[in-house]
């Protein structure tokens, strides 16, 4: 799995791929990754399949309980800090998640990221699977604050590109979304055997 989440000037871009693995074996190469809690709050999903799809499901229903309870959104630092506390009470039991929480509630956008051991972590760049490593290549080197939309939108897809290229746990569809002050928005799902086409004749036109 390659997932990242930045925050520049247009909010944040969240991108994926979308392979489940089982050893050498590709379960899927279809799955979401991006998950929609609510309309300003999306999740990101790394590690084993289920601890991850199961505990999606059960911070989904905690927002919603929220959201009836207070009659208002649940803020992110307030949900990831649910997460992190629900998955510390597992430690060490073996639960393998890297979620990132991307949203936008009264403070603006924030994004978080919280691992299986417990920690929960505000900030700008995060990238998380394994494919990171591939990603933070074409990320850390395209990443600047006053990205425009539609460049953002490509070092998303690009970062994640490249590690689908070179990671063999990585692959399918590259999955774009946009948090914006209105919530979030589905920006592309595109091939990655597409993408691979699409940046090869790039590179041959600027060589002719
Ligand atoms: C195909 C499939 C599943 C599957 O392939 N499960 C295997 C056992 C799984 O958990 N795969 C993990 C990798 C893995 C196997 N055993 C582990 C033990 C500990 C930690 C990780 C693993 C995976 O693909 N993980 C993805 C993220 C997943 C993909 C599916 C959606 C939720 C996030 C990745 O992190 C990359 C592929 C790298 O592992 C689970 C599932 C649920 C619903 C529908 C389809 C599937």
């Amino acid at each position: 799995t390659t997932t990242l989440g930045f925050q520049y000037k247009g909010g944040i871009v969240l991108a994926v791929d979308s392979r489940a693995t089982g050893g050498q074996f590709i379960g899927s190469s279809t799955m979401k990754k991006i998950v929609e809690i609510n309309d300003y709050l999306l999740g990101t999903l790394a590690g084993g399949a289920a601890d991850c799809v199961y505990w999606d499901r059960v911070l989904a229903k905690q927002c919603r309980t929220y959201e009836l309870r207070n009659r208002e959104r649940i803020s992110i630092a307030a949900a990831s800090k649910l997460l992190s506390n629900m998955i510390y009470n597992y430690k060490g039991m073996g639960l393998s998640i890297g979620m990132m929480l991307a949203g936008w509630d009264k403070r603006g956008p924030s994004l978080y990221y919280v691992d299986s051991e417990g920690a929960r972590t505000p900030g700008k760049v995060f990238s998380v699977g394994s494919g990171s490593i591939y990603a933070f290549g074409a990320l850390d080197s395209g990443y600047r604050w006053d990205l425009t939309d539609e460049e953002a939108y490509e070092l998303g897809r690009r970062s994640i590109y490249h590690a689908t290229h070179r990671d063999a746990y990585s692959g399918g569809i590259v999955r774009v979304y946009h948090m914006k002050p209105t919530g979030w928005v589905h920006i592309s799902d595109e091939d990655c055997k597409d993408l691979h086409y699409m940046y090869q004749d790039q590179k041959q036109k600027e060589l002719n």
